[in-house]
């Protein structure tokens, strides 16, 4: 898939995990042909969500892409886990700790077969991905700070990031997909996508409204 591709993901963070094979459904239905999911480890990020269990869960419920985001330290320590657990793109933070290196994981995640990403924190530069960005499908640029769904795009903060990585991409004949992550919803995903994003994360804007069905389409809409 080119760069010019946008889509829309919903994140499995928003959804109602009391039923998850169902939301999970209700996603695909509604024309998610990508899920994002957000896995956080109580010390990278402030929170707790889930780990290679529910990606496996989640890869038995869909043949949906499944988009899985480490907001964990030592990704290179847990990869092989997910990677077994059937993610097709892996996304690791460029500020987190590792037994290795970003480079090595990255190394290892595209031998396994999976596209792999790069997550930028929004006070984190574009700068600090440079020395990876020839070895990436996607670069993320968390548009709030990880560990919460529900909160403010931080448009200030990240744009100027994002259109520099756009434009770095164009300068040196590059293909990574720009992603963006937090506060996406049809007022602030045409900012992004004016800026160079194609792939948009969506949890509470997706899941959140009862006709999920609507709600994508309006999304995807809104970047068309
Ligand atoms: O990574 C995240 C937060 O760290 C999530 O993807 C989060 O689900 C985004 O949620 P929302 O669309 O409600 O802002």
């Amino acid at each position: 898939m080119h760069h010019s591709t946008n889509l829309i993901l919903p994140s499995l963070l928003a959804a109602d995990w009391s039923k998850i094979d169902l939301e999970v459904r209700r996603a695909s239905a509604a024309g998610a042909q990508w899920l994002h999911l957000d896995v956080m480890d109580g010390n990278f990020v402030d929170n707790i969500s889930f780990g290679p269990q529910m990606v496996q869960t989640v890869r038995k419920c869909t043949d949906m892409y499944l988009d899985v985001h480490l907001m964990i330290h030592r990704p290179d320590h847990y990869l092989e886990r997910f990677i077994k657990a059937g993610a097709q793109n892996i996304t690791i933070h460029v500020e987190a700790n590792y037994d290795t290196s970003v480079a090595e994981t990255l190394k290892r995640i595209r031998a396994a077969g999976l596209h792999c990403g790069l997550a930028l924190h929004p006070s984190t530069p574009f700068e600090a991905a440079l020395p990876f960005v020839r070895d990436i499908d996607l670069l993320l640029v968390m548009t709030v700070v990880p560990g919460f769904g529900g909160q403010p795009f931080m448009e200030k903060e990240t744009m100027p990031k994002l259109a520099a990585a756009r434009d770095y991409r164009a300068a040196h004949g590059l293909n990574y997909h720009l992603e963006v992550d937090g506060g996406i919803y049809t007022s602030t995903a045409p900012i992004a996508k004016k800026n160079g994003a194609n792939l948009f994360v969506c949890g509470t804007s997706s899941f959140g409204p009862p006709d999920m069905e609507q709600s994508m389409r309006e999304l995807a809409a809104s970047v068309a």
